[in-house]
This record gives C-alpha cells, sequence and structure tokens, in this order.
C-alpha cells in the first residue's frame, strides 16, 4: 500500500517472484471510469473507491496467499478490505517523501497516473500505525528493500 509511485508494483512483482506466490496489481481491478478520471487529473472520491476496494477484498478473500498491490490510503479502506478478505491481511506500507516518489513518476513512462495528482495522494494518506502495517523506507534499491519487508513478515509471522 502507499500513494501512486510509491512502488507498489515493483516491489509486489519481486515479492512475488521471490515467494514464489501471485501477484496481482489493484490497477487492474480499477473500474474504466475510475482509470478515466485519474488520466484527467481528477482525483478519485471514496465514492469512486469502495466498489474497487471491495474488488481487491475479493481477490484477497478467493486466494488468501495473493500479495496484492493497493493504494489503501485511508484507515477506513484497509478496514473495508480486511472485513471483505474473510482472513487475516498484512498490509506493507512503502513510504517515502513527496520528493523522491515525485522523481519516480517523472521518470516512469507509460503510466495513466499524472504528477499533478501526487499531492491528492499524500493529502488522503493516513499512514497507518506500527500495529496495523508494517512500513518500510522505499529510500533504498529494490532487493534491499524486499529483503527488509520479507525479514519483517518472518519475524511477526514465524
Ligand atoms: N526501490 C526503488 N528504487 C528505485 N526506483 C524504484 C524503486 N521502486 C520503484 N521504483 C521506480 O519508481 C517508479 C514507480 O514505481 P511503481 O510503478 O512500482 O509504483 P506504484 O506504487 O505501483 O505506482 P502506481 O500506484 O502509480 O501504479 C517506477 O518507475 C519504478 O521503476
Ligand atoms: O486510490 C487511488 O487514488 C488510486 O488507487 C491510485 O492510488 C492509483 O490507482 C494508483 O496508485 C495508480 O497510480
Amino acid at each position: 500500500m502507499g500513494v501512486a509511485g510509491c512502488g507498489k508494483t515493483s516491489v509486489g512483482e519481486e515479492m512475488a517472484q521471490r515467494v514464489g506466490r501471485p501477484y496481482l496489481d489493484g490497477d487492474e481491478l480499477h473500474p474504466t471510469a475510475n482509470v478515466e478520471k485519474m488520466r484527467q487529473g481528477i482525483a478519485l472520491t471514496d465514492a469512486d473507491r469502495w466498489p474497487w476496494l471491495d474488488l481487491v477484498a475479493a481477490e484477497l478473500a478467493r486466494d488468501g496467499a495473493l500479495i496484492i498491490g493497493c493504494s489503501a490510503l485511508k484507515r477506513a479502506y484497509r478496514d473495508r478490505i480486511r472485513a471483505g478478505a474473510g482472513g487475516p491481511v498484512t498490509f506493507v506500507h512503502l513510504e517515502g517523501s513527496r520528493d523522491l516518489i515525485a522523481a519516480r513518476m517523472a521518470e516512469r513512462a507509460g503510466h495513466y497516473m499524472p504528477l499533478s495528482l501526487l499531492d491528492s495522494q499524500f493529502a488522503a494518506l493516513e499512514p497507518p500505525s506500527a500495529d496495523e502495517a508494517i512500513s518500510v523506507n522505499i529510500d533504498q534499491p529494490l532487493n534491499a528493500l524486499v529483503s527488509r519487508i520479507l525479514a519483517e513478515l518472518e519475524r511477526r509471522t514465524g
């Protein structure tokens, strides 16, 4: 979880490869209207996000081993996913500064999400506390970042 451009896809795909689990990008579950809104530089509302969050939860209910990338910016969104998943969900927050994420988004080509929406992403973000999620700083190479997450998951779940 985390704001646009924080690394959900990159980290999720790398984690999936390392642990041999499937990865699904939450972006693929957005209704077309949501994608069109974002493409036009209009931030999603709660009403836009609820049906999408329910699809994310349904995927987790279908496969509890799934690694899924989802912004899950607000506490209520995470609660909705937990409730719909019907089993334990571990959130990993990819934390980074606005400047670092803006720089990475500016370099990324071919994505519908415009840099202009980044401030609205940070405005909506309710960072999870330590008892709600694992938080990792994204200012490190991808491999190190994924190793840190896997070590923390191992420490928590054994
Ligand atoms: N640890 C890292 N170090 C350097 N670059 C990174 C790292 N993680 C991701 N990136 C780069 O940052 C950009 C954003 O990453 P990515 O697309 O994975 O983020 P995202 O959270 O999935 O974005 P969105 O939610 O907008 O789809 C990409 O160009 C990616 O290659
Ligand atoms: O909740 C939201 O506003 C959206 O999910 C966005 O975060 C994007 O889907 C994603 O991050 C792509 O950039």
